[in-house]
């Protein structure tokens, strides 16, 4: 098998639903958990990811299935990468530890069925509003918005692609 032909390493970091409690079992303590779409990934999410992983001794990524990016109101257009994708391209960051993925609203099942030390956010969230946060601390856990990063955020960046090409 040529090079080409094999499958970068950082694919093992992806696993699903099914073989979740497994993956989990290898994964150093504390848990850090954050979630989200990534549809394009830009430097405000890999600033907070690497913030995140620092906080433990894993980050745990949950990403949006696309149907549960089209409940999200995102945009009629949104997902533009696929979740198999999105999945390789956040798996392929040092500081992410494990890969996975939801098709529900929120994050809250998973996040009751992995039960993280602490979940996190960027600081577009206020985490005391989420149900997500009153799930995490009924176990012990905690929940934190990181900074930040302004300037970055995929709604706009698709938003001066268009006016650079002259799209809708
Ligand atoms: N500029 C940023 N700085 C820090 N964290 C961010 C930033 N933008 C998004 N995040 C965080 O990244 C995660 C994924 O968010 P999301 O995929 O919605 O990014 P986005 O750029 O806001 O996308 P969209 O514009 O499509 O909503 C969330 O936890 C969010 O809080
Ligand atoms: O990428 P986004 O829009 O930050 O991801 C959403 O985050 C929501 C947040 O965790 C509050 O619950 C979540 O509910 C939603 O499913 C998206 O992951």
């Amino acid at each position: 098998m040529s090079h080409a032909d094999t499958p970068p390493s950082f694919i093992s970091k992806i696993c699903d639903r099914a073989s979740l409690d497994h993956a989990l079992a290898r994964l150093p303590k504390p848990w850090v958990f954050t979630n989200g779409v990534f549809d394009v990934l830009h430097r405000g999410h890999v600033v907070y990811l690497a913030q995140a992983r620092e906080l433990g001794g894993s980050l745990i990524v949950a990403l949006n299935t696309d149907a549960s990016v089209k409940r999200l109101g995102k945009g009629d257009d949104r997902p533009l990468n696929h979740d198999a994708d999105r999945a390789m391209v956040m798996a392929s960051l040092a500081s992410v530890s494990l890969v996975t993925w939801f098709d529900e609203d929120t994050p809250l099942e998973l996040i009751q069925q992995i039960r993280p030390d602490l979940i996190v956010k960027g600081g577009d969230y206020n985490m005391e509003l989420l149900p997500e946060t009153t799930a995490v601390r009924s176990w012990g856990g905690q929940a934190l918005a990181l900074p930040f990063v302004p300037g970055y955020s995929t709604t706009q960046l698709l938003k001066r692609i268009r006016a650079s090409t002259g799209k809708p």
